[in-house]
């Protein structure tokens, strides 16, 4: 294949490994993340020692005065020089706070930044799971004030980066100027913090190894909340803290007796549900929460029962169960909703119930009967309730069943009962030996009602 003269044969990973070095060449990094975040009345607010008094400003209206006491109350800001801390106004002209001063209520995890870094500066998809962001200080830039290029001081192997925020204040001046390999950017704090028509501050995350420079402020005061910026594992259950769980995986247990039943021949031999009424109840705003949402929110046992079911190859959803008593039937419709809908308490007057829960659910509604028991219902399915009770059932009547006393009055979130519901495959289909299949047929047992009248062994009643 090579054209090239007798001995000097070019060898095969010559090629593959120059076009490897060129297209890493390409290979771009981001110097910084940036963005900015609203304040609101719970976030604007800066309370800082001053001379003998303690004193507040309110960054959603901030004044010229309130910027130059807070000038005032600053300390001259030093840096690092051949590992000793060192004031030099040639180098770096600004005021600082230290954290020990001041007291910010504006929090970079609840404004989304830690988040944004996370996913932005370091690529990462698990948000603000492993990033700790450390106040540092509050640093004033007035008129005059600069920091020219440096590289930030590690504070632990583990850091990586700086976080500054730029609180609203109106300055000229002042750009983070980024230098790195070659490559320089600029971010216009001034302009950012302005860009907004409400007040907003704006953040900016680098990795601190990057050399950067606060070019001169002209006018104004430019005011930032700096934070070092450390990866840290994932938080542990803490040990030994208060109640200690029991020892053991007590899920394993219940596994084995899960599967035990599973491959029974005539635990729903053609398929059907397995119900779980959660242990917990979860808050619901009947007009926006999506219910399968809140599989992402299980708490406590809850999601260990649905880990369960998954990891025994049932497929889980969340639901809510409504029981419906028809006046003009004897036939009880069990319904388990996807969504939470007004007006089904009128449907027991109703002649066609079936076709109108359709209807207002928009069929988002299966409709099931307690296995073992009679299919009244066409097209019932039947669901074997593994925690819950009858009485549970029937106190499902959505608004009625939540704690009277909450610490706040609230009407638009809802303590509710949750379901979660496993499907389960016919009995031919679990992967359990054939020849005990064939024996799987429906029971001729009780009635529906009849076994709903029963009442389970863990039925806790509600108060
Ligand atoms: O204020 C800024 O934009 C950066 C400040 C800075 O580099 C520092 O405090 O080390
Ligand atoms: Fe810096």
């Amino acid at each position: 294949m090579s054209t090239a003269t007798p001995g000097l044969q070019i060898p095969a990973w010559a090629v593959p490994l120059l076009n490897f070095k060129q297209a890493l060449n390409k290979l771009q990094e981001l110097q910084y993340c940036t963005g900015t975040v609203p304040l609101n009345p719970e976030s604007s607010k800066l309370f800082y020692e001053g001379p003998n008094t303690v004193r507040v400003i309110d960054f959603m209206n901030v004044t010229e005065e309130d910027l130059s006491r807070l000038s005032l109350a600053c300390q001259p800001a030093s840096f690092g020089r051949d590992q000793q801390d060192v004031y030099d106004e040639t180098y770096r002209k600004a005021g600082k706070l230290d954290a020990t001063h001041f007291v910010t209520a504006l929090n970079p995890w609840a404004s989304g930044i830690v988040d944004t870094v996370n996913q932005v500066l370091l690529g990462n998809r698990d948000a603000g799971k492993s990033i700790k962001a450390e106040l540092y200080n509050l640093n004033v830039y007035g008129p005059g004030s600069f920091f020219k290029s440096h590289v930030d001081t590690p504070h632990g192997d583990n850091m990586f980066g700086s976080l500054v925020i730029v609180l609203p204040t109106k300055h000229e001046g002042g750009s983070l100027v980024f230098r790195h390999e070659g490559q320089e950017s600029v971010f216009d704090t001034a302009a950012t913090v302005s860009s907004e028509r409400t007040p907003h501050a704006a953040f900016v995350a680098f990795f601190s190894d990057v050399e950067h420079e606060v070019l001169e402020v002209k006018s104004g005061y430019r005011v930032t909340l700096t934070y070092n910026l450390y990866f840290v594992d994932p938080p542990k259950p803490p040990a030994n803290l208060g109640v200690v769980p029991a020892e053991g995986d007590p899920m394993l247990n219940l596994k084995s007796k899960l599967l035990k039943l599973l491959e029974i021949p005539t635990m729903l031999p053609q398929g059907g549900l397995f119900a779980f009424r959660l242990k917990h109840k979860y808050p619901i705003t009947p007009s926006s929460t999506i219910i399968s949402e809140v599989a992402s929110r299980l708490k406590g046992t809850d999601v260990m029962l649905k880990e369960m079911c998954e990891e025994l190859s049932l497929d889980t959803s969340i639901k809510l169960m409504y029981l419906i008593e028809p006046e003009l039937s004897d036939s009880k419709l069990l319904c388990l909703l996807d969504c939470y809908v007004d007006g089904l308490e009128d449907l027991d007057q109703v002649e066609d119930i079936k076709q109108e829960l359709l209807a207002i659910t928009q069929g988002q509604c299966t409709i099931t009967y307690l296995y073992p028991g009679r299919r009244r219902e066409r097209g019932a399915i039947p669901l074997v309730l593994l925690q819950g009770s009858k009485s549970a059932v029937e106190g499902n009547m959505f608004t009625t069943k939540y704690m009277a006393y909450g610490n706040e009055a609230r009407v638009d979130t809802i303590y509710n009962d949750i379901y979660l519901v496993a499907k389960v495959k016919p009995f031919k289909d679990r992967g359990f030996s054939d020849s005990e299949a064939e024996t799987a047929e429906e029971p001729e047992e009780a009635t529906a009602e009849e076994d709903l009248d029963e009442e389970s062994e863990n039925d806790t009643e509600e108060e």
